[in-house]
């Protein structure tokens, strides 16, 4: 504990003049936790025997994947100049997926930390959380962090980073985390420069939301910044979005452990208790009010996430449905932008057709429901939301391809465009530009920022990244480029569903909605994959690819009569029980397509691809 710290966890001060409310803004790995880490170190909230690493993930997949998924605050009391202040700190998630949770954490903040990495520089979610911060017009602390690596280069990125946000290079703070140099100062520097919180006290209350999260004792905790009023315990408080209207059983900080208060007032940040069950009921960006005395003014920038990459999700083992089904319920409870809905599919039995925010997302949910609930799950490949028109004027969307309509004439198809930012060394330039015109990109700019690294703007259908599109990006530029992206709208495209037919029956698992361009090459694919997976039958089995009606790829396995009894002459009866009881039991993991027998592994292995990697070896 330094010596500035103060010794009483009682909040420092509820006047707002002594609050400060900030947040550390990063690149993935750049070391926000690490500091954040330390920060309570230093300010002695957390002690060096309690302090464990990343003590505000807490999530074992957080810890274990080292990325933040939910934001926490918590305050930490400092003094400067014979004052004593309360430093709110609010932990954001690094990730484009949560784009929307990283947006309500900044508004909930007057400052910011730009956290930049002193041997990598400025990537591609430094400047998107950058951008993210100045919209909410936060002040900016620019920050180097790593000094300790002997690959660090601060002369060079502080340059970087005071050219980026118009400074000098010397104000600059250089620290690490891991050792904590620089930290007190910085601590001195988010007091001195970060503008205290302005706010109505007389006002009606008002308190946004910027994170919810389940516990399974204590329900739904709810964090929230107050811009004006003030909320007391056992007061009833209103949701604006839903007007619901909820006791507070528990007011309080988290310093960092949850610590009731007599309530919070103008500029506080800190959590509430109302004793709901699902984070739905406390939805992040929405408003709390006083019910008695209710604000007539929500604040601004509330939207109900919207889900952007859909999957199904199937168990491996059929019998184990209601188990997912419950395992989708029980997350439910702790993530608001999950969803699903029950679908069946020929070739993988019953199952759920989920939204997630991201990819990374959809990655997180699975590995939860495999982890925490025992779980084994095939997931189809991702799809985006297309809106579809037909010529009599009807809309819909489809978020599972193999509803895309048939046979009804189609109007027109649109698809969501992303606005990809991909930073990168500017050899890589050329293989990057390649890339993305190849994944139907177009090029919106380019800049380069210091002496080597280069900013390059796309416009660029989701369809497109969700598919491979940052796996090929690292591999071919040696991981050294990073990307971002933001939703910008929608864009028509000649979109067309192609269907793979086993004997004439269409595969449900295997349609996809791709460019009319692309279709030919996910037919051949997809029919050569099939091929090498699906065993002999009796009888000669073609797979096709189709547009509708038109078969645009072919392949066939030839027939072969497979007769289980034939090395069994001689007349042993039991023997030849026993293979046909054998034969029955491997039965029951076929599925049937048509006439087709397929064993599932096979569906599973075109779906994630594995033939090519295993003939690649
Ligand atoms: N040498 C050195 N390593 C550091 C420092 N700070 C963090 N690291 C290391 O950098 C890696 C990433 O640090 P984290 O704190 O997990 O990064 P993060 O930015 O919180 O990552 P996300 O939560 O994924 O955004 C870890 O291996 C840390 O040990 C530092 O000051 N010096």
């Amino acid at each position: 504990m330094s010596p500035r710290a103060l010794t009483s966890l009682e909040p420092a001060s509820t006047d707002p003049s002594r609050i400060r409310n900030f947040c550390i803004i990063a690149h993935i790995d750049h070391g926000k936790s690490t500091l954040a880490d330390r920060m309570l170190g230093i300010t002695g909230v957390v002690s060096d025997r309690d302090m464990r690493a990343q003590y505000l993930d807490r999530m074992d997949i957080e810890r274990e994947r080292g990325i933040t998924i939910k934001s926490q605050a918590v305050r930490m009391p400092w003094a400067l100049d014979g004052d004593t202040y309360a430093l709110n700190m609010i932990d954001t998630p690094g990730h484009v997926d949560f784009t929307y949770e990283v947006s309500r954490s900044l508004a909930a903040c007057e400052g910011a930390i730009l956290l930049v990495d002193a041997a990598q520089g400025i990537e591609a979610q430094t400047l998107a959380n950058l951008y993210l911060a100045l919209e909410n017009d936060l002040t900016i602390i620019p920050v180097l962090n790593k000094i300790d690596l002997p690959a660090a280069d601060p002369d060079k990125y502080a340059k970087e980073l005071a050219s980026l946000i118009g400074g000098r290079p010397e104000d600059v703070l250089r620290v690490s985390g891991k050792t904590g140099v620089g930290v007190t100062e910085l601590l001195d520097r988010v007091v001195e420069l970060i503008p205290a919180p302005r706010g109505d006290a007389g006002a009606p209350a008002r308190a946004m939301i910027f994170d919810s999260v389940y516990d399974t004792y204590r329900g739904v905790i709810t964090y929230v910044r107050m811009i004006d009023g003030k909320l007391s315990p056992r007061e009833r408080v209103q949701m604006m979005s839903t007007k619901a209207v909820h006791e507070l059983l528990e007011i309080g900080v988290s310093s960092p452990e949850p610590t009731p208060t007599k309530g919070l007032g103008v500029g506080e940040v800190g959590y509430l208790i109302t004793g709901v069950k699902d984070v739905r009921q406390s939805k992040v960006g929405d408003t709390v009010t006083n019910a008695a005395k209710p604000s007539t003014q929500a604040l601004p920038g509330y939207t109900d996430p919207k889900p952007m990459v859909f999957s199904g999700l199937y168990p491996i083992d059929g019998s184990d449905y209601p188990i997912l089904r419950e395992a989708l319920d029980k997350l439910k409870l702790s993530d608001a932008s999950l969803n699903y809905e029950p679908e069946t599919s020929v070739a993988l039995g019953f199952g759920f057709r989920c939204g997630f925010l991201g990819l990374l997302h959809l990655e997180i949910v699975t590995e939860r429901l495999e982890r925490e609930f025992g779980l084994d799950l095939i997931a189809t490949a991702p799809s985006v939301p297309y809106e579809v028109t037909t010529e009599d004027k009807k809309h819909f969307t489809v978020t599972n391809p193999s509803e895309f309509p048939t046979g009804t004439k189609i109007a027109s198809v649109s698809e969501p465009m992303v606005k990809a930012a991909i930073l990168a060394p500017k050899d890589y330039v050329g293989t990057i530009m390649e890339l993305c015109q190849s994944k139907r990109g177009s090029l919106l700019g380019m800049e380069y920022l210091g002496e080597d690294r280069v900013e390059i703007r796309y416009s660029m259908p989701l369809g497109e990244i969700v598919f491979d599109f940052f796996d090929q990006l690292k591999s071919k530029t040696a991981g050294y480029a990073s990307l971002d992206y933001e939703p910008s709208g929608e864009q028509d495209a000649d979109l067309v569903k192609v269907d793979i037919l086993l004997q004439g029956e269409a595969v449900d698992a295997f349609s996809a909605i791709v460019h009319r361009d692309k279709a030919y090459a996910y037919g051949l694919l997809m029919t050569e994959r099939l091929k090498k997976l699906i065993p002999r039958q009796q009888f000669e089995v073609p797979i096709q690819a189709a547009i509708g009606a038109r078969i645009i790829a072919r392949e066939s396995i030839s027939a072969m009569r497979k007769d289980v009894l034939a090395k069994c002459y001689g007349g042993d009866i039991t023997r030849k029980r026993k293979l046909l009881e054998k034969q029955k039991e491997g039965k029951k993991r076929m599925k049937m397509v048509g006439r087709v027998e397929v064993p599932q592994e096979a569906f599973i292995a075109a779906l994630s691809g594995d033939v090519e990697k295993k003939d690649k070896k």
